[in-house]
């Protein structure tokens, strides 16, 4: 038995690595390589003598710092320092499979050391939790991205900032603006934009990618300025902080001590500057256009006003201007690619189980008739609960969630967890453990409403939903975005579902994502037709559909519609590649199986 389990897992590990080295990096990295090579060229001897020492000197170094009593973790094996990043695949899934696979040989935490750093890897709910949740305050820091630079000191995005005095203002100012807008359903936008996108769905099914992300965009800038035109500048800012996040960004991502290179010399570092003064404007013109309509008395309800009338919150007292500004755009925009996520997923689960579709329409006309799902129906339609729930366990927008830093030196059931190591909850694989979630890599949503799956809870008016589900977080640093993801998911999730039937054009690619830290699943040709003329004709029913994107042709575009555009005569709008449409390269790819007998995840 256990030989089978280890050759199970050997298989899973063979096969995961053969994924990994079939992936290569999609960001070009010759400029800092050839500036590497200036620098080194003519000193090659001398460079390679001190590269040797300082390998020894790592290799020989005895670790002072573990507490008596406590032993290190168990480690990936690795060339000192350096690690063997080279390895690790881009895409989020790709990599979470590579990491799973090191689980097998090391057990479910191990840590690695890249660069100089420690990276734990947690491969379980529960060390998650006993480390995120039970022991938060020492879990709750986030680390340096060598390319964001001063991200994590800064005041300006609400996710990436370290623990500070700052970040609980903005922490709690986020609860606050939540709490307000929850029961008045994010002031009517999500279900004011779902019948927009009905119609530019409808009218252009082929660019359903660019409707969903404008979607996105248009509907946060509503809940978060009054007026969805303000998502126009998210879509501009976003690719660029998000490329510059993730490990597919800069060079130096990977090779952090390049960030020693003087200013001058770091494309990075100049790139930064520009897309923190972009990003400051696009939030102070946002909440400056808010002001202006309150003092002409024609503002609508929305999370600026609520900083500004500081009504009965003395959370919103707490944050100065710039703060406010920062608190409120780098909220909004975590919401574009996080639920694009999913979204682009839903279209992906209709054509992999084509089964499910018409089950979901049966429980949405039965509870709906002739108008569209709403938050208000969310007790009587457990169907549509269970796609939303299913959907984002399938298709996590952060595979790997977002990583915790650690604030003091642990000892966690024996093992040392030193200051500073960043940590990782592998979020992907945790929900696929097999005993809890059988048939994890299928999208199967019958899994939250029949009794025969181990994830059945009662009563069906309350299970499923997503609070409190892992693929927003832990602890402290949790998400607190998760009821307007609900409410955007049910509501057009339910609206799409009721309005149109979906089936593929071709090939379904299972697993194309983008390879940044939120990745969504590449656009492929698909279907879209309306269910029936009456329903054509009501979705068509609406005076502005919302359209925004342009083509390159089109004369004098402005600051926040330039980078809004058809990529090259009328070729899709890709996001600056975060939405690239699915080519088939040959083989599909493939991931090892997680229904191993007895495989313990
Ligand atoms: C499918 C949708 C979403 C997913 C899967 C998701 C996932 C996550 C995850 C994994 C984290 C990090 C948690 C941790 O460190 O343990 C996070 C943080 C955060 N999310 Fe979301 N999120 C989603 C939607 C949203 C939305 C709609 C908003 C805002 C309206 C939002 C705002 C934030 C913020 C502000 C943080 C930072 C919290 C902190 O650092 O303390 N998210 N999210």
């Amino acid at each position: 038995m256990a030989a089978s389990i280890r050759e199970g897992a050997d298989a899973a590990y063979n096969a995961a690595q053969n994924i990994s080295n079939s992936f290569s990096p999609e960001v070009s990295t010759a400029p800092q390589l050839s500036l590497i090579a200036t620098l080194t060229n003519n000193k090659l001897p001398i460079v390679l003598a001190i590269f040797v020492v300082f390998v020894l000197s790592q290799i020989l170094k005895p670790n002072k710092n573990i507490p008596a009593g406590a032993k290190p973790l168990p480690q990936q094996l690795s060339i000192p320092w350096a690690g063997r990043f080279w390895d690790v695949p881009s895409e989020g899934i790709a990599s979470a499979w590579h990491f799973g696979a090191l689980h097998k040989k090391l057990g479910p935490i191990y840590a690695w050391k890249v660069m100089g750093t420690v990276h734990v890897w947690i491969e379980t709910d529960k060390i998650a939790r006993d480390l995120f949740v039970m022991r938060q305050r020492k879990y709750c820091d986030r680390n340096e991205l060598p390319a964001a630079v001063g991200i994590r000191e800064g005041k300006e995005v609400l996710p990436l900032m370290g623990f500070s005095d700052t970040f609980k203002r903005y922490k709690n100012f986020m609860h606050f603006i939540m709490k307000h807008s929850v029961p008045k359903s994010f002031y009517g936008w999500p279900a004011s934009e779902n019948k927009k996108t009905l119609r530019r769905l409808l009218e252009n099914p082929d660019r359903w990618s660019e409707h969903l992300i404008v979607h996105c965009a248009r509907t946060i800038a509503g809940v978060a300025w009054g007026d969805p035109e303000h998502g126009k500048k998210l879509l501009t800012i976003v690719p660029e902080l998000l490329k510059a996040v993730s490990p597919a960004g800069p060079i130096i991502n990977k090779l952090s001590f390049l960030s020693n290179l003087p200013w001058q010399m770091s494309a990075w570092k100049v790139s930064e500057t520009r897309r923190n003064k972009e990003m400051r404007d696009a939030f102070y013109e946002a909440l400056d256009d808010v002001k202006d309509r309150f003092s002409k008395g024609n503002v609508e309800e929305c999370w600026s006003l609520l900083w500004l009338t500081d009504n009965k919150g003395a959370e919103a007292k707490k944050l100065d201007y710039h703060e406010a500004a920062h608190a409120i755009g780098s909220s909004a925009f975590v919401a574009i690619a996080t639920i694009g996520g999913p979204l682009h997923a839903f279209f992906l689960a209709m054509c992999e189980k084509p089964h499910w579709l018409p089950i979901l329409q049966e429980e949405i006309d039965r509870v709906c008739g002739d108008r569209l799902p709403v938050q208000e129906d969310m007790p009587n339609m457990p169907k549509l609960r269970a796609t939303v729930k299913e959907m984002i366990r399938w298709r996590q927008s952060t595979p790997l969630g977002v990583p915790h830093s650690v604030l003091e030196d642990d000892v966690y059931e024996g093992y040392h967890i030193p200051k500073g190591a960043i940590c990782h909850a592998n979020n992907y694989l945790i929900s696929r453990e097999p005993k809890q979630f059988p048939k994890g890599n299928e999208f199967v949503p019958e899994r939250w409403i029949d009794p025969s799956y181990p994830t059945y809870k009662e009563p069906l008016s309350e299970f499923p939903h997503i609070r409190g589900d892992i693929a927003f977080g832990y602890g402290m640093r949790a998400c607190p975005g998760v009821d307007l993801t609900n409410v955007e998911l049910f509501t057009l999730f339910g609206s799409l579902a009721w309005s149109f039937d979906i089936s593929p054009k071709g090939e379904i690619p299972r697993y194309e994502v983008n390879p940044y830290v939120i990745t969504m699943t590449s656009p492929f040709p698909i279907n879209i037709t309306a269910r029936s003329e009456e329903k054509k004709r009501f979705i068509m029913d609406t005076e502005d559909a919302g359209y925004w994107l342009h083509d390159k042709k089109e004369p004098n575009l402005g600051r926040w519609d330039a980078k809004l555009v058809h990529e090259d005569d009328g070729a899709l709008y890709t996001w600056e590649g975060l939405t690239t449409p699915y080519q088939a390269r040959g083989q599909p790819k493939v991931y090892p199986s997680i229904e191993t007998e007895g495989q313990d995840w």
